[in-house]
Parts: structure tokens; C-alpha cells; sequence
């Protein structure tokens, strides 16, 4: 059964003026007209945000201004986060990261243990500006890649400003955009309108969300995202080279893992582990912090990995 106390959280991700604010003054409308507790938590490189004003007052908002979600600023997103949650348990939140973020690491920045039990990653909007798509060539090599990460990385991709291309060049990005990401929901915008009920319905043949709460283990998936994360409970300690083996020989697509557990080694000693493109790292923690550990990573296998973890921490007790 889901967690009543889930709130759904989406990602609104694009370039540098492509029209993340003029989507997200689109959805707080709608989430008024729909009656739901909305908050926001807006990202800005400077040290003023500009955007704020388009949220109304009345909707808690936090501000993470001076860096980058995904650069400098992840471990306030994920208190800032959990403070939204705790002050005023809203139905939703949505994030406007800026325009040079990458969504997978703001998503890692959301996706923390901490968080994991309370919110829900719903879904990653990303905002094409269809003008700077096809002006790309003139970006350097590295914010090419971001703004086809953007993409790659994306549920739903607004392709906005319409109004500004031609049919044929609008085709050609189209059909270009849709070769880096099959998967997603995609349509051309004007002021990045369109029928939202695609944002909150999850579509045929990619699943539905479904959560995982047995006594065994309480894991939190979504099958909807196409990065999907899960998180996996544990119950007693584990080796610390039989996980660090089990790493190594993970797929490809698994990202990113991060989280506590307990090692065999040192079962007294509560530990965080982090890994990223191969490397796991473990640290003692010692703060206090659930047994939870985190999974990021492109159309994973989840139930096969959950069923490996379980094995790797029963095999050996
Ligand atoms: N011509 C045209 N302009 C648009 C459209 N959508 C948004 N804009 C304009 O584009 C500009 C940038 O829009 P924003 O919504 O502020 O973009 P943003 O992604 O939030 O910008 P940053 O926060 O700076 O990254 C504004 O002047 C918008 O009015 C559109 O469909 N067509």
C-alpha cells in the first residue's frame, strides 16, 4: 500500500531560459484548481532569486540561492526537503532547478535515505527551449551534453517556443530529440502549456508506481521514472567485500548507491556508503540514520537486485 505520507515531488528541469517558470506558474494554477497543498523549492545560481515572485504567497517555498543543486548545494536540497515535508506535509512539491543542473543528480539529490520513507519521485519535466536545440552547435562541448542529458534523462519534454521555429525545423528536432529519449511523453509547447493530466497519470505500458512494504524489507519504487531508484532496508550487517564484489559486477545502468548499513566488520558501527561510476567508498556515520540504502539508475532490474541484496545479506549470516 502507498505511504499516505508520500508526497509526490517532480523535477522541472531545462535549460537556461527555456520556461521552467512559466511551467511551474502553470502547475501551482492547476494544483489550485485541483485543492492540493503544493510547495516549491526554487534553485538559483545568483544570489537572488528572480523567479520566486511567480510563486504566490501563500505556497511555502525555499530558496536554495549560490550554487547549483547538483554542484554544491545537495545536502541542503535534501534538508530543505525534509523541512518542507516536516512544517507543512504538503501533497506535492516541485522543484525549478537551474538551467545548468543536471537531472540525475538532482534527482540524487532527493533520493537520500532520509528522504526516501516521505517522498516520492514522481516525475523529471524537462523544458527544451526548440530555438537553443537547434543553436546547440554554438554551446561548448560540455553544455551540448548537458542539454542532451537533459533530455536523456527527462519523463515528459516540453519542446517550448513553438512559436519561434518552423514546421520543418520543428520536425527535425523532434524526430532528434526523440532518438536520445524514445521513452518519454513529448510535445511542442507554446508558454510550456499542455495537458497536464499526462503529469500526474502514468502511462500504459511504462507501469504504474508501486511501493513495496513488507516486514522483510520496505522498499520505494517507481516504475514510472524512467531513472529509476529504489531503496532497500537492511536487517543485520553484511560483508563489506561481498557488497563491495556485489558493486563491481553490478550492471551498468546502476548509477549511483548511497545510504548506511552496518558492515560485518564493525557490526557496532553504523556506516555510510557512497558509490558512483565504480568506486565504493565507506565511511563511519555517526549521526543517526535508518538502515536504508539508496539505488539510482536507468531501467533497473529492481526486483532481481532487491532479490541479490537479500541473498547477500542471508547467505552469509
Ligand atoms: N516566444 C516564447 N517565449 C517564451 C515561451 N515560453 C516562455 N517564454 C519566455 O522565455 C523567457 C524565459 O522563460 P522562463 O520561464 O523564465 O525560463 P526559465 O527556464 O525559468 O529561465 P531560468 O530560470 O533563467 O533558467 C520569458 O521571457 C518567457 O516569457 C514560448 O513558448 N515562446
Amino acid at each position: 500500500m502507498p505511504d499516505r505520507n508520500n508526497v509526490e515531488i517532480y523535477i522541472l528541469s531545462g535549460f537556461l531560459g527555456s520556461g521552467k517558470t512559466t511551467l511551474l506558474r502553470l502547475l501551482l494554477e492547476e494544483e489550485r484548481r485541483r485543492g492540493r497543498r503544493v510547495a516549491v523549492l526554487m534553485n538559483e545560481l545568483g544570489d537572488l532569486s528572480v523567479d520566486s515572485a511567480a510563486v504566490p504567497g501563500e505556497i511555502p517555498l525555499k530558496e536554495l540561492l549560490n550554487g547549483c543543486i547538483c554542484c554544491t548545494i545537495q545536502s541542503q536540497l535534501t534538508q530543505q526537503l525534509l523541512h518542507l515535508y516536516q512544517q507543512f506535509r504538503p501533497d506535492v512539491i516541485y522543484i525549478e532547478s537551474t538551467g545548468v543542473a543536471h537531472p540525475l543528480e538532482v534527482l540524487d539529490a532527493c533520493v537520500t535515505p532520509s528522504t526516501v520513507p516521505h517522498l516520492r519521485i514522481c516525475k523529471i519535466v524537462t523544458v527544451v527551449d526548440l530555438l537553443r536545440w537547434q543553436d546547440r552547435q554554438r554551446l561548448n562541448n560540455r553544455l551540448q551534453k548537458l542539454l542532451e542529458d537533459q533530455v536523456r534523462f527527462s519523463d515528459i519534454l516540453l519542446l517550448n517556443k513553438k512559436d519561434q521555429v518552423t514546421g520543418d525545423r520543428l520536425e527535425q528536432s523532434i524526430s532528434e530529440i526523440q532518438q536520445i529519449n524514445p521513452k518519454a511523453f513529448l510535445t511542442p509547447t507554446h508558454q510550456a502549456t499542455f495537458d497536464t493530466a499526462e503529469l500526474y497519470t502514468s502511462r500504459p505500458g511504462r507501469g504504474s508506481p508501486s511501493y513495496f512494504q513488507s516486514p522483510r524489507e520496505q522498499a520505494h519504487v517507481h516504475h514510472h521514472l524512467h531513472v529509476r531508484t529504489f531503496s532497500y532496508r537492511w536487517s543485520r550487517p553484511i560483508h563489506r567485500q561481498a557488497l563491495e564484489r556485489w558493486l563491481r559486477q553490478s550492471p551498468d545502468n546502476l548509477y549511483r548507491v548511497k545510504g548506511c548499513l552496518r558492515l560485518k566488520e564493525h557490526p557496532h558501527q553504523l556506516q555510510s556508503v557512497q558509490y558512483a561510476y565504480g568506486i565504493p567508498l565507506f565511511t563511519p556515520e555517526y549521526s543517526s540514520m535508518p538502515m536504508i540504502t539508496v539505488f539510482i539508475g536507468e531501467n533497473l532490474e529492481e526486483e532481481r537486485l532487491k532479490h541479490q541484496l537479500y541473498e547477500l545479506e542471508t547467505r552469509q549470516s
